[in-house]
């Protein structure tokens, strides 16, 4: 692939949390126009890597591009085209959701009456019209994550990168978040999405990256990497995850 049809590219990103090596050596080639899954066992170091990725944790070693600009050594230019969902995200919670989103718009350096514009059509968009007024400290898990997205999409990125954007997002949510994150993709933006849910990841995504102990076990389409199995099944073989479920007795009888 050319630096051109690369929409993130990480080379030998390392990360270590004292003795424990998160991210160790990680390459990475995520192409433009793909909608790009990032799977893995809990701990695997997904979320360390996406950090590292889009500017929010420094490497220990390794580079990160984002369509040519380096995050490290040219971090305005490779955020302007970034949009970030991340994980566990602290946000500003005493704002409501318009003010929030506004907010994320004006600190982007946009011009104001094309943040309320957008805004406005985010709201729409992601079902949030009715919340739009209220704290987001009183919004439940999936509205946060709609309005992070929000956050995330108001200076029309060309690349998005999102920690688990499904999660805990009722059914009608996810189908309406797909069909943005389809059209985004579908118009030359790029998505990656880290997931635990297989069968999402099987029939949203183009390519697909198994990570685990901090290392790319297998990457490429997702038709690639499943090899004419389930994807399911692909991940377990390659982390080799598969724990018959002896033990635990104490559970099986009951006490009464
Ligand atoms: N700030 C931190 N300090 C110490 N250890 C950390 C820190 N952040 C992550 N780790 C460790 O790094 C490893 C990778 O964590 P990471 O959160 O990147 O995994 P993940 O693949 O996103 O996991 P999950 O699927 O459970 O969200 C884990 O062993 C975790 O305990």
């Amino acid at each position: 692939m050319s630096d051109e049809q690369i929409a993130l590219g990480l080379r030998g990103l390392t990360k270590r949390f004292g003795e424990m090596v998160a991210v160790d050596h990680l390459d990475l080639d995520v192409p433009r126009g793909s909608f790009f899954g990032l799977v893995g066992p809990n701990g695997a170091g997904k979320t360390t890597t996406l950090s590292m990725a889009t500017g929010l944790l420094r490497p220990d070693a390794g580079t990160a591009h984002v369509l040519g600009a380096d995050v490290w050594t040219d971090p305005i230019a490779a955020k302007a085209r970034i949009g970030v969902l991340p994980d566990g995200l602290r946000l500003f919670d005493r704002l409501t959701g318009r003010q929030l989103v506004t907010y994320a718009g004006l600190l982007r350096g946009m011009d104001r009456a094309l943040v309320a514009e957008r805004t406005e059509e985010l709201m729409v968009a992601l079902g949030l019209t009715d919340a739009g007024d209220k704290l987001v400290i009183d919004y439940s898990a999936g509205m946060t994550k709609k309005i992070t997205l929000a956050c995330a999409l108001i200076h029309a990125p060309r690349l998005l990168v999102l920690d688990e954007p499904f999660e805990a997002v009722d059914p009608v949510s996810a189908r309406t978040i797909r069909g943005i994150l389809e059209d985004f993709a579908a118009n030359g933006g790029t998505v990656v999405l880290s997931s635990h849910v297989m069968d999402l990841v099987e029939r949203i995504c183009t390519h697909v990256a198994i990570i685990a102990s901090g290392q790319v076990r297998a990457i490429g389409t997702v038709d690639d990497v499943r090899a004419g199995m389930s994807l399911d099944d692909r991940f377990l073989d390659l982390v080799g995850g598969r724990t018959d479920v002896e033990g635990l007795a104490w559970l099986r009888t009951s006490s009464d």
